[in-house]
């Protein structure tokens, strides 16, 4: 038996930062408390750091098995330790794609094997993640699917969709969807609109990913399913969004950092660090999901972690691919951005990067309470850094924070009892 005290850490506790001890014993946390004076193997110091839930990302790809010079699952989810993630869910654009039993159970084999923090694996909605023969779900769910998507694209008919709904609905499993209409995309690489006529760029117009939203709600509200938005990126989006919350259909939805943190008006040359699908919108696209998240349109931040080669991402926006990491600046950098600034408070950011995820999906994560697995993230939100691109352990480089100056550092992240990321000895 091991057992870990962590010591005057400041945690949030209704709503405040409050001093505790958190005392960890094999893979649970045993204790919380003040003044613990419980004997330990190890006393962990976190006087001063923010002792937070592990955080919970519903949204990364990590190319493992095809594409392995972008991404594997342990640097992938190393990667996510690194930004104080203990639970990811990945996507499941990768070659074979997990759209049989047989390929999701080798998927997650892989998964438990090499992660680094505790992976949740999505299947396809349709064979080959395209076309309109949908998977055979309730054995995809028997084999540990997590959720269905064809993330990467939008499922294209309306018909294909529904069937799919109707099949997820009876399992109790939610459809997670890319929205994006293929009809309404004309090859473009950014967002439709000034920026993208003064730099001569071919636009993405925002409704490409609007009337997809629209179409599924419906489809949604007809089916009863779980229907959840993947990247919602523009203004119009979250009103649709908002209004089928109010007449009540079952639907959530995701926002991710970089999908708050810029804009258009941030592309002032070509520049592949930011192109990403959805593009991001206008200005005014940003404040409305600032503004979704506050009032509960937006249910929680997903960072849509998508690392590409250097040599990919070096090329133009017309050639290089859409898609950049995230696992490893999205605290800091919201912390920095939203939280220093009194935008946002830090519970509501830890609401929406852990609570929110894990309760809306129903994993066993996303809070500090004793019986619960030890999984915890420790930041440091004082101390000023700059974002290199050496202290990156996913293979991606491909960030468009690298250079900023950020409070929010993690220090430590603990899966299961056990360090899967520290960053300074332990005192
Ligand atoms: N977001 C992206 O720009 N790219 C993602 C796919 C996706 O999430 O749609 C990728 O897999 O590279
Ligand atoms: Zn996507």
């Amino acid at each position: 038996m091991t057992k870990r005290l962590i010591k005057n850490g400041q945690c949030l506790i209704d709503g405040r930062l409050q001093v505790r001890d958190i005392l960890i014993e094999n893979d649970q946390i045993k204790m919380i408390g003040e003044h613990l004076n419980e004997p330990a193997d190890q006393i962990i110091n976190a006087q001063g750091l923010f002792v937070s839930p592990g955080l919970v990302d519903v949204h990364v790809h990590l190319r493992e098995p095809g594409q392995t010079d972008k991404e594997t699952v342990k640097t992938g989810s190393l990667a996510a330790a690194h930004g104080g993630y203990t639970t990811i869910a990945a996507m499941p654009n990768v070659l074979p794609t997990p759209d049989t039993p047989a390929r999701m159970r080798d998927m997650l084999a892989l998964n438990k094997r090499d992660g680094a923090v505790h992976i949740l694996q999505y299947a396809t909605i349709t064979t080959d993640r395209g076309g309109d023969e949908i998977v055979d779900m309730a054995a995809l769910k028997d084999a540990g699917a997590f959720a269905f998507s064809n993330d990467g694209n939008g499922v294209q008919t309306a018909g294909t969709m529904y069937q799919a709904m109707k099949q997820a609905a009876q399992l109790n499993m939610a459809v997670v969807a890319h929205a994006e209409d293929d009809s309404l995309t004309y090859g473009g690489v950014m967002h439709e609109g000034a920026v993208s006529q003064q730099l001569g760029l071919p636009g993405i117009p925002s409704v490409s990913e609007t009337a997809q939203v629209a179409r599924d709600v419906a489809l949604a509200a007809a089916t009863g399913v779980h229907y959840h938005v993947c990247h919602v990126s523009s203004a119009a989006t979250v009103q649709v969004i908002r209004a089928a919350k109010a007449a009540g259909v079952n639907v959530t939805c995701e926002v991710s950092p970089h999908h708050l943190l810029l804009s258009d008006q941030n592309i002032i040359t070509d520049n592949a660090m930011l192109k990403m699908n959805p593009p991001l919108g206008s200005e005014t696209d940003r404040q409305a999901l600032i503004s979704g998240l506050l009032d509960g349109t937006i249910d929680m931040i997903a960072t849509d972690h998508a690392p590409h080669t250097d040599a990919e991402k070096a090329q133009s926006m017309l050639k290089a691919p859409f898609g950049i990491t995230g696992s490893e600046t999205a605290f800091e950098m919201l912390y920095t951005r939203f939280v220093a600034d009194g935008k946002f408070s830090l519970a509501q950011l830890i609401n929406w990067m852990a609570v929110k995820p894990a309760q809306i999906f129903n994993v066993e994560a996303g809070s500090l309470r004793v019986n619960n697995t030890a999984d915890l993230a420790l930041f440091d939100l004082t101390t000023p850094h700059t974002i290199s691109r050496d202290e990156f352990l996913s293979k991606g480089h491909n960030s468009p924070f690298i250079g900023e100056q950020v409070m929010g550092q993690t220090v430590r992240t603990i899966v299961d009892g056990q360090d899967a990321f520290v960053s300074q000895p332990v005192i």
